[in-house]
C-alpha cells in the first residue's frame, strides 16, 4: 500500500462513508481521484500536504463544511478539484497557485464570479491541434495523412492516448501537447516534427483523450520492426509523456502494412516463389493425371487378357482365380437365353434337382442341354468353379460331355451336349424325343 502513487476509485458503489484514514497516509501519493464515491463528511487538511500529491480530484461526493487546504500544502499539489459536493465555505492561502474547482458546491452561491466556480474554465480555448498551415492545403489517399514534418502523405502509425488524470484541464493548452509532441519524437526515434496531435477532449470517464498520429522518415510506411518497437513503447508505457500528462495507456490503431494492400505490392521474391510453387504443384498434377491414365489402361488390358468369363468371376470371386477348364468354355446369358428362344417353356426338356433343362441350339447348328440352377440349388462360386472344372475333365463315351457354363447376373448354367436319342427311360417307354423350338 505503502508504494501506491496513483489510486483511482471513481464510480463505485461504496457505501456511504467519510474520508478514509490511508487519505494521507499513503507517502508515495501522487493522484487521489474519486468521482462519485459516496464520500461525506470533511476532508482532512492533511491531505494536501503529502508531499508527492500533485492532484486530488473528488467531484461528486458529499463532502461538506469547510474545504480547508492547510498552510503546509504540498509543493508539487497542482490540481484540486471537488466540484458537486456539499462545502459551504473554502480556505486557500495564496501559497497554492494550481488549479481549484468547486462548481457546483453551495460556496459558490456566496461567491458566483471567483475562478473557483467557473463552470467553464477547463475548456477555455479551443482544442489544440497540430499545425499543419505550412503545408498548405491538400488531401491524402484515404488511410493516409499528411505529416507535417514533410508535408507529404504516408501512412502514420495512430493509435489514442487516453491520459487518465492530466494535471491540466486545459485542452488548449498548446505548451503542454508540443512537449508532449516533443517527447514522442525523440523518445520514440522519430524525425523531428513527424508527430501529429489532434483534437484532445475529456471523455465521460474523465480521462483526456488524445489521437497521435507518428510519421515515418524514410518513405510512406514504417517498417514491422518500427511498428513493433514504437507500438510496444507506448503500449507498456515504456513512453513517459510529460510529467503535466500523468498516468496514460495507449489503444493503436492497426497499421496497414503495404503486403495488405494486394497482389501489385508482394516482393518480387514473393511473387517468384508463388509462381514456382504454382508451377511444380501444376507439372506434379499432370504426372498424377498421366499416371493414374497408364494404370487405368493398363488394367483394362489386363481384363481384356483375362477373357470375359474368367474376368467375371474374378471380380466377383475371392478366392481362387478362372477356372482351368478343358474344352469346355463360357457362355453369356445373352447367348444361352437366345439358343432358348429366351428359355421357352416349350424348349423345356425335363427338371432335375439342380433345376430345368433346356434344349437350345448354338449359331454353328449344335444342339445343347441347358440346365438352369434354380434358387435353391445355387453353389457358392468357388464351388461351382470345382465342378465345372471336375466335369470338363471327365471325357466319356457313356456320359454326356460338358460344353461349358454361365456364371453372371446372378445365373448358374451348365451347357452340356443334347442327347437327342433322350433318356434310358425315354428309350425304355418308347416316348418320342420333343421338337427343338429355336429362336431362329
Ligand atoms: N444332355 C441331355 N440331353 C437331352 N436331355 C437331357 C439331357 N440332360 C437332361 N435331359 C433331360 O432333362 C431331364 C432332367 O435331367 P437331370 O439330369 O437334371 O435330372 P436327373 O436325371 O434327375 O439328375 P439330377 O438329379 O442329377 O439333376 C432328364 O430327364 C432329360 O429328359
Amino acid at each position: 500500500m505503502t508504494l501506491l502513487n496513483y489510486v483511482d476509485l471513481s464510480n463505485n458503489t461504496f457505501d456511504p462513508s467519510p474520508s478514509p484514514q490511508w487519505f494521507w497516509k499513503l507517502p508515495q501519493l501522487s493522484a487521489l481521484v474519486i468521482q462519485s464515491g459516496r464520500l461525506y463528511g470533511t476532508v482532512p487538511m492533511k491531505l494536501f500536504s503529502s508531499p508527492q500529491l500533485q492532484q486530488v480530484i473528488l467531484d461528486g461526493n458529499a463532502f461538506n463544511g469547510t474545504l480547508d487546504l492547510g498552510r503546509s500544502i504540498s509543493s508539487e499539489l497542482s490540481m484540486v478539484s471537488f466540484k458537486d459536493n456539499d462545502f459551504s465555505s473554502v480556505t486557500v492561502t495564496s501559497s497554492y497557485n494550481g488549479t481549484l474547482a468547486l462548481a457546483g458546491n453551495p460556496v459558490c452561491d456566496h461567491l458566483p464570479n471567483t475562478a473557483y466556480c467557473n463552470v467553464t474554465q477547463h475548456a477555455p480555448s479551443p482544442a489544440y491541434t497540430t499545425s499543419l498551415v505550412k503545408c498548405f492545403s491538400g488531401a491524402c489517399p484515404p488511410e493516409q495523412s499528411m505529416s507535417p514534418q514533410s508535408c507529404g502523405c504516408a501512412y502514420p502509425y495512430q493509435g489514442v492516448m487516453y491520459f487518465r488524470a492530466p494535471f491540466f484541464a486545459d485542452v488548449g493548452n498548446g505548451t503542454a501537447f508540443q512537449e508532449l509532441e516533443s517527447k514522442l519524437w525523440t523518445k520514440l526515434e522519430l524525425s523531428p516534427g513527424s508527430v501529429a496531435l489532434q483534437d484532445p477532449f475529456f471523455n465521460s470517464d474523465s480521462y483526456m483523450q488524445v489521437q497521435v498520429k507518428l510519421f515515418p522518415s524514410g518513405g510512406p510506411y514504417f517498417n514491422r520492426t518500427e511498428v513493433m518497437r514504437i507500438g510496444f513503447d507506448l503500449s507498456n508505457q515504456t513512453f513517459k509523456p510529460p510529467k503535466e500528462f500523468g498516468p496514460y495507456y495507449f489503444i493503436a490503431s492497426p497499421y496497414p502494412f503495404p503486403d495488405r494492400n494486394g497482389p501489385a505490392s508482394k516482393s518480387k521474391g514473393a511473387i517468384i516463389g508463388i509462381a514456382v510453387g504454382c508451377g511444380v504443384l501444376l507439372i506434379a498434377l499432370v504426372g498424377a493425371a498421366v499416371y493414374a491414365f497408364m494404370q487405368r489402361r493398363r488394367a483394362q488390358k489386363a481384363t481384356e487378357e483375362l477373357g470375359g468369363p474368367f474376368a467375371s468371376w474374378a471380380r466377383s470371386e475371392e478366392r481362387g482365380g478362372a477356372p482351368r477348364l478343358k474344352g469346355a468354355r463360357w457362355f453369356s446369358c445373352e447367348e444361352l437365353k437366345r439358343s432358348t428362344n429366351n428359355f421357352a417353356e416349350a424348349n423345356e426338356l425335363g427338371y432335375g434337382g439342380y433345376g430345368k433343362v433346356y434344349r437350345g441350339m448354338l449359331p454353328n447348328g449344335q444342339f445343347i442341354a441347358i440346365k438352369r440352377a434354380q434358387q435353391g440349388s445355387m453353389q457358392g462360386g468357388h464351388e461351382f468353379k470345382t465342378e465345372i472344372e471336375l466335369l470338363s475333365r471327365v471325357h466319356h463315351k457313356n456320359l454326356v460331355g460338358l460344353v461349358g457354363f454361365c456364371f453372371e447376373q446372378g445365373e448358374q448354367m451348365l451347357v452340356y451336349e443334347y442327347m437327342s436319342a433322350g433318356t434310358l427311360r425315354d428309350s425304355l417307354t418308347g416316348k418320342p424325343s420333343s421338337r427343338l423350338v429355336s429362336s431362329r
